[in-house]
């Protein structure tokens, strides 16, 4: 059966499964505003676009732990004392900023170290991020990077731009990541391909990791794009995949953009059949609740 969800994993939900594989629920509100708009002042509005909420056979407080207690328990397990998730320095970052007034929206630990464990295993040498925020996803993936490798980071607002460099210093980050300011879509248009002027052959050019985690309205442009620069084996991440499982709800009369963009994706892919990436969505539940990462191979 192809349907995202099984009638199990959704009962008490109201829904139809149709040949198109959405599955249609009454109550579910969508939201047509922007997520994010660049302010006067070079910061970002964040408006939150339906927060994702738990699925419905996940287990409760009541029942038992909940997703953020077990997200608590496994940083606290997994994290090395002093370093990676657990480095002391990453207070200080996030006080700044808190002090900025940025959105409380980066990876969770465990998410940050599950992209050191890709950049590790990959052995990437080049990284591209498309969403930077104060820099936190960012510290996972630079702290893996050899003295000669190189991370681009690309942010829409200056002022998270302004942070984020503080951050990195503070971290003493080595490769220092570039934050690239400006509407991603027109960032990654300018970005050549890294080791074509370097006059690497052919299989060596590319970012050997993406991660998208910018606006969700454009992810597939952004797919596209990181799809143009990534090379052949590399890998390529997007975060904020499931949304809550609205990208399986049949919305049409009122889509909301974040979802839309997604799908746009998941119906590129769907089309391409495997010719051109093989990609995988993963759903996860934790302290952002209920969402996912889909992750893919160029091939
Ligand atoms: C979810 S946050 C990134 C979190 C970060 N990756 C982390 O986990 O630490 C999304 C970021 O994308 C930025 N952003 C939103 N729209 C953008 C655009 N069109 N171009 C570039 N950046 C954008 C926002 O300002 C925000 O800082």
């Amino acid at each position: 059966m192809r349907s995202p969800l099984s009638p199990r994993a959704i009962s008490g939900l109201h829904y139809t499964v149709r040949q198109t594989f959405l599955i249609s629920r009454r109550g579910i509100s969508t939201s047509r505003n922007m997520s994010y708009a660049l302010t006067s002042d070079g910061s970002v509005k964040h408006t939150p676009t339906n927060r994702p909420t738990l699925p419905p056979d996940t287990v409760g407080a009541a029942n038992g732990p909940s997703a953020a207690a077990v997200d608590a328990y496994l940083t606290s397990k997994l994290a090395p004392k002093g370093q990676w998730a657990d480095d002391p320095i990453l207070e200080e970052c996030r006080r700044r900023a808190a002090e900025a007034d940025m959105p409380e929206i980066e990876v969770s630990p465990m998410q940050g170290q599950f992209l050191a464990v890709l950049a590790l295993g990959l052995k990437a040498t080049k990284i591209l991020e498309i969403g930077t925020l104060w820099g936190y996803s960012t510290y996972f993936l630079a702290r893996t990077l050899p003295a000669h490798g190189q991370i681009d980071t690309l942010e829409l607002s200056p002022v998270h731009a302004k942070v984020a460099n503080e951050n990195f210093l503070a971290l003493d980050l080595y490769p220092f990541p570039k934050v690239h300011v400006g509407p991603a879509l027109e960032s990654l248009q300018k970005l050549d391909i890294p080791g074509t002027e370097e006059g690497l052959p052919a299989h060596e050019r590319g970012y050997d990791l993406v991660f998208i985690d910018a606006d969700k309205e454009r992810m597939y442009e952004y797919f596209q794009e990181a799809l143009r620069l990534t090379r052949k084996g590399g890998i390529i991440m997007c975060d904020n995949a499931v949304r809550g499982g609205r990208i399986a709800l049949e919305e049409n009369d009122n889509p909301s953009i974040d979802v839309t963009g997604l799908r746009k994706l998941y119906d590129w892919v769907e089309q391409d059949q495997g010719k051109t990436v093989l990609m995988s969505g993963i759903q996860t539940v934790g302290h952002k609740f209920w969402d996912g990462f889909a992750i893919a191979t160029k091939l």
